[in-house]
């Protein structure tokens, strides 16, 4: 039994290899599609439905139990929803949070998001696990399999999918240094979540949260000492603007910093391709190891695609040595790179994961440290 509100409306979701399973509607009634992708965080899940990296990804939520926190008015990461999909086995049939005002059920019906819960979402997650991510369709208006299938089959396939217009902010906007302003820092939004400039500005930085289309010229006019790039949505091989962008940043000789798609997109730039993973890095208890220290650190991963970088030496670039500084414990993906200048220090970095952690353990928060330790010696430098 689920907390559906009045009446349950049967829903059903098919993948696209045919595997079928039937469940119960809740959020919004309707149709909807995208890449299945399975997160195995317990908590978290109104950070991860408002991460904006999600646009076009059906999530399934491998914790049994959901929404029993409800919704609040403090944990968004972005301004609405954007999973095309909610997927859940049982969802809460009570809220209990000091802060929660609304139903996770309320929310996602109010933003017209489908969601399916009373789902084997066991079995769903170990057949993509198996199988690797795929497209999936969920209908409430459709409940014969063959002709969901047909549908779903229809759809884009997420490598080669260019999402970052969908998710940018129009025009520039600032979040002001908590305490003395130390630095301005033009920040590209690729689909930001608001815990990364909250880290940043606790820093001293003012973030210049820039739409995805920034020249060189709108970072030089803001007064830039350095630049970051933020997650996103979406195959990194199709940003090419962002990438032409941050090569002029890099040409500038200012520091940087990129965070998912904003280190595959790094990737690129050095030269480095990237590859679509099986099924993908979601959750908040990926381990991943500082190759410089040995420390390893618990983190807050969402992503689907990843650099393909050698994970030892150091390779030739025009601006200098680079070099992988971080890999996944789990299965050797790269998972952060580092770009040295001649006298061998760090002068541009970036992680796969998420440092920022919302939500998640704070164990890479050490790494807002190390970019305003940057900004500073850059800064010095000049
Ligand atoms: N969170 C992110 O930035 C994700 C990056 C990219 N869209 C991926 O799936 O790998």
């Amino acid at each position: 039994m689920t907390a559906t509100t009045g009446d349950e409306i049967p829903a059903l979701l098919v993948l696209e290899d045919g595997r079928s399973f039937l469940g119960v509607s809740f959020g919004a009634p309707g149709e909807t599609f995208g890449e299945a992708v399975f997160s195995t965080g317990m908590t978290g899940y109104q950070e991860t439905l408002t991460d904006p990296s999600y646009r076009r990804q059906v999530v399934i939520a491998t914790a049994p139990q959901i929404g029993n926190t409800g919704w609040n008015d403090v944990d968004d990461e972005s301004r609405r929803i954007w999973v095309a999909g909610y997927v859940v086995r049982d969802l809460s049939r009570v809220r209990s949070n000091w802060r929660s005002n609304r139903s996770l059920n309320d929310v996602l019906r109010d933003q017209g998001v489908v969601g399916i819960a009373e789902i084997d979402t066991r079995a769903l997650t170990r057949h993509l696990r198996e199988r690797g991510a795929m497209r999936v369709g969920i209908s409430t208006t459709e409940l014969d399999a063959a002709r969901l299938l047909a549908r779903v089959l229809e759809q884009p396939a997420m490598s080669g999918a260019n999402l970052v217009g969908e998710v940018t902010v129009d025009a520039a906007a600032i979040v002001p240094a908590v305490g003395e302003k130390r630095f301005t820092l033009a920040a590209v939004d690729l689909g930001i979540k608001d815990m990364t400039p909250t880290m940043l500005a606790e820093r001293g930085v003012e973030v210049h949260v820039l739409p995805a289309t920034a020249s060189i010229d709108d970072v030089r006019a803001v007064g830039a000492d350095g630049v970051f790039f933020s997650n996103g949505p979406g195959d990194p091989a199709t940003a090419d603007g962002p990438m032409a962008l941050l090569q002029q940043v890099l040409d500038a000789g200012l520091p940087y910093f990129g965070i998912c798609f904003g280190h595959q997109i790094f990737g690129r730039a050095l030269g480095f391709g990237t590859y679509k993973l099986k099924y993908g890095h979601r959750g908040i208890n990926q381990p991943v190891m500082d190759l410089a220290t040995r420390k390893v650190e618990i983190t807050a991963q969402n992503h689907g695609f990843a650099v393909d970088a050698p994970r030892e030496g150091t390779t030739a670039t025009r601006w200098g040595q680079a070099r992988v500084s971080h890999v996944c414990l789990n299965d050797d993906v790269v998972e952060g790179l580092e770009l040295l200048d001649a006298d061998g220090a760090v002068r541009a970095f970036s992680v796969q994961y998420h440092p920022e952690a919302a939500a998640g353990p704070h164990d890479s928060a050490y790494l807002f440290d190390r970019f305003v330790d940057l900004l500073a010696r850059s800064k010095g430098a000049h």
